[in-house]
């Protein structure tokens, strides 16, 4: 869309593409040459030299393998990953949040798996000093449950040596952009300013809280029922590879029963809270919202979850990773490890979501 004018050709030529209504690159470059010729009414020889200068202008220089390799590996500012501070979990990540991947927090309403993402969106905009990526944030928020207030709470907690200095709270949350898509369809149209921004800003961190949420009203039964985020999924995995920015998305929980396939636990109705004395009626049948397409989608899944009352954050699915629980809290610090060593899960139990036995989480589903 690079405009005719800002092309540099000489006046002569440029009058009369501006004469002929070709305005922009892409008008220019979507004829051929003879077309040009015809419609500008000259010759071939001009035609060419500002068929030439054009591509030259809006085209980005050509790179060598090499040297895309080089800036990669200069990218990839801590080892390629974002740390998220737990000590334990970033050790099974090597790391963190892996750059240029998807990773997935899926668990029960009320875990908390939005205070995860406050804290990461803070880690991401931290100036590199402070081992933070000193960069923008766009933050999807499809439900409305970002808290600025809660996230300066956790900035002053967690690093009152940085929320402490004048102004730092302010320019912190200044990075961070909170984009809230209504429906699917400005959804769609949210991700496609992203990929605008991400290639332009210094944006470091792309969240989206929730991604099921989008499709909770949109679902249809069936098996076509992955289909409506299909287009979705492909898009932020090549945006994530091919900006090489860490992508941090929720997943919410459902009935794992066949037929109850629209008993999604964020939808409104049944609502009911589940208090402590009843807990052990519920049982733990619970599976991501999103289905099998999202799963194999994503890279790193961790999983969060409460038994007996303990909430654990499990490292579900990662190309490195051993199967570790980590047991945690919610604090004014936002989520902080009780201890950073893990347990081994066995089995199939590192992909069971539990939601027993915890009086904060609030369970919509039916099966009691
Ligand atoms: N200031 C605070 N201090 C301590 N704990 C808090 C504080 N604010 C929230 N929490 C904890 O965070 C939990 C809510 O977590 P969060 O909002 O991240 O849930 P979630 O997993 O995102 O749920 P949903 O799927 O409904 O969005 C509460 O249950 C509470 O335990």
């Amino acid at each position: 869309n690079k405009l005719i004018t800002e092309i540099g050709l000489p006046k002569s030529i440029g009058h009369i593409f501006a004469a002929r209504n070709i305005i922009t690159a892409k008008d220019a470059l979507s004829l051929t040459e003879f077309e040009l010729m015809e419609l500008l009414d000259v010759g071939l020889e001009q035609v060419k030299f500002a068929v030439a200068l054009i591509s030259e202008v809006t085209s980005p220089p050509y790179q060598t393998v090499q040297s895309l390799l080089e800036q990669r590996v200069q990218n990839e500012y801590l080892m390629g990953h974002l740390p998220t501070h737990l000590k334990g979990l970033d050790a099974a990540l090597c790391g963190g949040l892996p750059f240029g991947a998807l990773t997935e927090l899926v668990g029960p309403s009320g875990i908390g798996k939005t205070q995860f993402c406050l804290k990461i969106s803070l880690l991401a905009a931290l100036p590199s000093c402070y081992g933070g990526l000193d960069g923008h944030v766009i933050y999807i928020d499809v439900e409305s449950k970002f808290s600025s207030r809660r996230l300066i709470e956790i900035g002053i907690n967690s690093f009152p040596e940085i929320f402490c200095l004048e102004g730092m709270a302010k320019e912190m949350a200044g990075r961070i952009t909170v984009l809230r898509p209504g429906s699917l369809t400005e959804f769609t149209e949210s991700l496609q300013k992203v990929k605008v921004s991400v290639l332009q800003h210094q944006v470091k961190l792309l969240i989206i809280d929730s991604m099921a949420a989008l499709v909770s009203g949109e679902y249809e039964q069936g098996p076509q029922r992955q289909h409506p985020l299909g287009w979705h999924i492909s898009f932020i995995k090549s945006l994530a590879e091919f900006s090489r920015i860490p992508v941090l998305m929720t997943n919410q929980v459902r009935s794992r029963v066949a037929n109850q396939i629209s008993q999604y636990v964020f939808q409104a109705e049944s609502r009911e809270l589940m208090v402590e004395d009843n807990t052990e009626k519920f049982d733990s049948r619970l599976v991501a919202a999103l289905g099998i397409h999202w799963a194999h989608a994503v890279n790193v899944r961790l999983v969060l979850e409460s038994r007996s009352g303990q909430r654990f954050i499990k490292v579900a699915k990662s190309p490195m990773s051993p199967p570790l629980a980590f047991p945690f809290q919610v604090t004014s610090m936002g989520i902080v490890l009780l201890n950073d060593d893990g347990v081994e899960m066995e089995g199939s139990q590192i992909n069971a979501i539990d939601h027993q036995g915890h009086s904060d989480i609030i369970y919509h589903g039916d099966e009691r």
